[in-house]
């Protein structure tokens, strides 16, 4: 497996938030985290990416247990695109692409033409490549969460963590982000709300309701309307879409 997680636990705040959570995703495919508000999903990328460490249980990448890995090198396989992520105001979109060389490049290792050449393919891969000089805070919610992603492209992650990427997202750049992610040859985890797009582009899907897993396994497996039901109290019919194959959920107001 690429990312293993084996009963992983983590508390704050008196509560156990990450509650013996199993999941495993293979080498190039990508996962979609699902679940309501508050069931766990940023605190288990969060975990996955050792911004916090497990309280009991062990992540892996590849065989090496996350724990026994230094955070450079940690940082070398791993991008993460977190909800909400802020940047200083006085940094142009090329800047903000940049950083995401930085844990390729020692103190005083010049900028090589192998950071341009990722540089400017991760704005390409969002669509931003014209956009290099404008100022952070003169973008829009959208293009923000863009170059967002963009940065942790141009990591050239082999473990790509997103938490909700298509917020903020018109629904032809939610598609285009959506199908890039899949197409990459990193291992994803994808933390998305919208049922239909996860089973549109994950090959796999785990759902988390109240810090565990109550689902896993691909999304015909996995998206019923008795879990729909359950884990979000939504009444809906589910089917095989004809156009892409893959489930369609129609919610029902009756
Ligand atoms: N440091 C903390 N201290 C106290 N409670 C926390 C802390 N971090 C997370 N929580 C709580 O843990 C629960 C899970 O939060 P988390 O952000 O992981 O959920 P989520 O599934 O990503 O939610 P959403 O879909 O709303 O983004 C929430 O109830 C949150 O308030």
């Amino acid at each position: 497996m690429s990312i293993s997680v084996r009963d992983v636990h983590w508390s704050a705040g008196g509560l156990m938030i990450v509650d013996g959570i199993s999941i495993d995703v293979a080498p190039g495919k990508t996962l979609g985290l699902l679940g309501p508000n508050g069931s766990g999903k940023s605190s288990l990328l969060r975990l996955i990416c050792r911004l916090r460490n497990v309280k009991s249980g062990v992540i892996a990448l590849g065989n090496t247990d996350i724990a026994a890995m230094a955070r450079l090198d940690i940082a070398r396989r791993v991008a993460f695109v977190e909800q909400q992520a802020t940047t200083e105001a006085q940094v142009t979109v090329l800047d903000v692409v940049r950083l995401g060389r930085t844990p390729h490049r020692g103190p005083l290792s010049p900028w090589s033409a192998a950071d341009d050449a990722a540089v400017n393919a991760a704005l390409r891969q969002v669509g931003m490549p014209e956009r290099t000089g404008q100022l952070w805070h003169t973008l829009s919610g959208g293009e923000r969460q863009r170059v967002h992603i963009a940065r942790a492209l141009a990591q050239t992650p082999s473990e790509l963590l997103l938490d909700e990427p298509t917020n903020h997202l018109d629904i032809q750049h939610q598609l285009e982000i959506l199908s890039l992610v899949a197409r990459l040859p990193a291992t994803s985890i994808i933390a998305l709300h919208d049922l239909n797009l996860a089973a549109m582009f994950c090959d796999t899907l785990a759902v988390l309701h109240q810090g565990k897993v109550v689902a896993a396994g691909t999304p015909e497996d996995v998206l019923t309307e008795e879990l729909i039901a359950n884990v979000f109290g939504v009444r809906a019919y589910i089917e095989r879409s004809a156009h892409h194959g893959r489930q369609h959920v129609h919610y029902r107001l009756d």
